[in-house]
């Protein structure tokens, strides 16, 4: 909304040397803008500026700086326990809908975190929209990054079509569901039921009938006589490579492992990758974890005799 404001009108050519002037003398009006009129420039100034007349002037948007924070969906993750930032935070993006503070790190076998709500409504529970699928995720009852869409993206582009997948650590399904695009059958298993029986709603979300959802661990899998995968994502990087001999069994010769894994050093676990598949690796840094630890993916070529 306009509002009325003593101004100065000075040459163009003038403007910009006496509006630094006035700043200096503390004259201008730093909530407004200098506004071009004709030949001249409108300069905001305090009512003392000789030869200062009323006009209308529009107000300069407040800059707010907003807390650092991590957006999952309508939920803002805050570092800072800080509830009136929280509201600031808020009230900066009409789709938010609740500002959460991590009261734990990532735990426990199901990988989940505590939160206490900042403002907002009271809710670990939202929608996230990812390269156009839908996933609904509740952050207090099963893991879920957002960070990874672009990883999942980088594994769908790799694919074959009609491809079998195995996602042996699937939480809420963001990666079976996304690679369910391409392949002809996604079997995707989890140890959290919480996790499973968001999978089970977000397969429906997503029309995925070709992922196939299980509340199992992984650990047992071998045992269920699957005809080999193609592909395999084993997205646990605390424990991953406990199971990588199990995935191993489960893939074709020939077939790929994504192996993520939390490591400390650069190949930390190539020994053991060779050692289990004799296979063919890259290896690449997906985020880091904290000081001196990161996430690594390792793309694994299976190999098996006769192949
Ligand atoms: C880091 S989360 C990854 C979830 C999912 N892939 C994603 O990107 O959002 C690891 C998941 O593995 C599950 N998990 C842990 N141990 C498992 C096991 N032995 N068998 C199957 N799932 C397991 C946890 O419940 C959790 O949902």
């Amino acid at each position: 909304m306009r509002r009325e404001q003593w101004c100065l009108a000075v040459p163009k050519r003038e403007a910009e040397q006496t509006r630094r002037r006035l700043l200096e003398e503390g004259l201008l009006d730093r909530r407004l803008k200098p506004r071009p009129e004709g030949d001249a420039v409108l300069l905001p100034v305090t009512e003392e500026v000789a030869g200062a007349v009323r006009c209308g002037f529009e107000p300069v948007p407040e800059q707010v700086v907003l807390p650092r924070h991590e957006l999952v969906g309508g939920i803002a993750i805050m570092q800072d326990d800080d509830p009136e930032a929280a509201r600031v935070l808020l009230a900066s993006r009409p789709s938010l809908h609740t500002v959460l503070f991590p009261e734990s790190p990532v735990e426990g076998e199901y990988r989940t975190r505590r939160f206490a709500v900042l403002a907002g409504i009271p809710t670990t529970r939202t929608r996230v929209t990812e390269y156009g699928l839908r996933f609904d995720v509740d952050l207090a009852l099963a893991y879920f990054s957002a960070r990874l869409a672009t990883e999942r993206q980088r594994i769908l582009e790799d694919m074959e079509e009609g491809e079998r997948v195995l996602d042996m650590f699937a939480g809420v399904g963001p990666f079976a569901i996304t690679l369910a695009r391409k392949a002809g059958i996604v079997v995707a298993a989890d140890l959290n039921p919480a996790a499973v029986h968001l999978l089970v709603h977000n397969i429906a979300l997503n029309r995925a009938a070709n992922v196939i959802p299980m509340l199992a661990d992984a650990a047992h899998l071998a045992r269920l006589g699957f005809a080999p995968f193609d592909r395999i994502i084993m997205n646990l990087p605390m424990a991953a490579p406990q199971f990588l001999a199990t995935a191993a069994g489960l893939c074709r010769g020939g077939g790929t492992i994504h192996l993520y894994a939390l490591q400390e050093e650069e190949g930390e676990y190539l020994p053991l990758i060779r050692a289990v598949t004799s296979g063919e690796v890259t290896e690449r840094v997906v985020r880091t974890y904290s000081p001196g630890k990161w996430h690594a993916v390792y793309d694994i070529t299976v190999k098996k005799e006769g192949c």
